[in-house]
């Protein structure tokens, strides 16, 4: 897997970016914004340059871009994530920034579940570093707490493509409860741990909201020979299944004829490689036999139509022969010993 043709850094493998603004992050505030929003920093689409397009501030960027500083100080801006969580590292792409990219950046991160304020304390993650023009800096952070916004100083101003915050949604057990949530979602840690094919990516098949196009959800290439696509997902959570819900949205002339689900409870100290659970996955028991689909809709299998026997931590969603689903939800209870 590459992050725009880039070999990612270790921290980002099983992580999710949790400054997307597809899975939610917001802008929060920016001391300047003259050139750029904060907003287009979080775009999930690699950064792109238009020569030639300006608008009425100036050349049209695809990135956060303050103005030039004429004194001293310096420009930051503070996003909420996606979903509170544990961050391993941090991406910042200076993509199309030549003459405007700052210096150097900083990162502070805070949990303020009300959102941060003039008391909110911070916690420096990654000190002053430099900074090069139309670049990926990738920059590690230790901690083990748990966070809801991050701070990013820039020195002393200029413009950032992309920050990407990579870590892990922070599951919190106490406040779902019983409460019958989705299991598969990426915010709260489910997973893609395997696939047959990704031709047209996957990553938002578990993405919140429905998709807003084709490109926002899991489309395999054309397949010419016998067999089916399939997809594992590792769970947020053992939890005990209750209804599954495919959604169809934007794929009308390539959605899959027909999809099954298998599942299994691989317990607490299962192989983790991912090639060892694809191959378990053969034998995974079928908790949703082959289902005919249609174009463009959601599909909802309430308990009753699924066989369902105890708690899983994985599942095995098949469709037949290959397409494109936009949604996959497992809803289910959170099991109460769990792993
Ligand atoms: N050519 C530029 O990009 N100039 C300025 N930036 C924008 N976006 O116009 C600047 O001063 O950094």
């Amino acid at each position: 897997m590459t992050i725009d043709g880039v070999n990612p850094p270790e921290f980002a493998l099983n992580a999710i970016n949790l400054a997307s603004a597809g899975l939610g992050a917001r802008p929060v505030f920016a001391t300047d914004e003259f050139f750029a929003p904060l907003e287009r920093m979080l775009q999930d689409a690699p950064p792109v340059y238009h020569p030639g397009v300006y608008d009425e501030n100036g050349k049209w960027m695809d990135g956060w871009e303050t103005r030039r500083r004429r004194g001293p100080g310096n420009d930051h801006a503070i996003v909420a994530l996606a979903t509170n969580g544990l961050i391993r590292g941090f991406e910042v792409d200076t993509a199309h920034f030549t003459g405007n990219y700052p210096s150097a950046c900083a990162i502070d991160a805070c949990l303020a579940p009300d959102g941060p304020d003039d008391r909110t304390v911070w916690t420096e993650l990654v000190c002053p570093r430099p900074l090069g023009p139309s670049a990926l800096h990738h920059f590690e952070a230790r901690s083990d707490s748990v966070w809801s916004h991050v701070r990013l100083r820039i020195y002393p101003d200029g413009g950032v493509a992309r920050l990407r915050v990579y870590g892990a949604p922070a599951l919190d057990r106490a406040a779902i409860g019983d409460a019958v949530v989705d299991l598969a979602s990426s915010l709260l840690g489910g997973r893609i741990i395997a696939y047959s094919n990704g031709h047209y990516g996957h990553q938002r098949l578990l993405a919140p909201g429905r998709g807003i196009n084709m490109g926002d959800g899991w489309e395999t290439r054309r397949r010419r020979e016998p067999g089916n696509d399939w997809i594992v997902v590792k769970l947020a959570a053992r939890g005990e299944i209750d209804r599954i819900v495919v959604d169809t949205a934007h794929f009308k002339g390539n959605y899959p004829d027909a999809c099954s689900l298998q599942a299994a409870d691989l317990g607490a100290n299962a192989c983790e490689v991912a090639a060892s659970v694809t191959a378990s996955s053969m034998f995974w028991r079928e908790v949703l036999p082959p289902q005919k689909l249609a174009a463009d809709s959601i599909h909802t299998y309430e308990a009753s139509a699924l066989a369902i026997a105890g708690p899983v931590t994985h599942v095995r969603f098949n469709i037949f022969p290959d397409g494109g689903v936009s949604r996959l939800r497992v809803f289910g209870r959170i099991a109460k010993a769990g792993i």
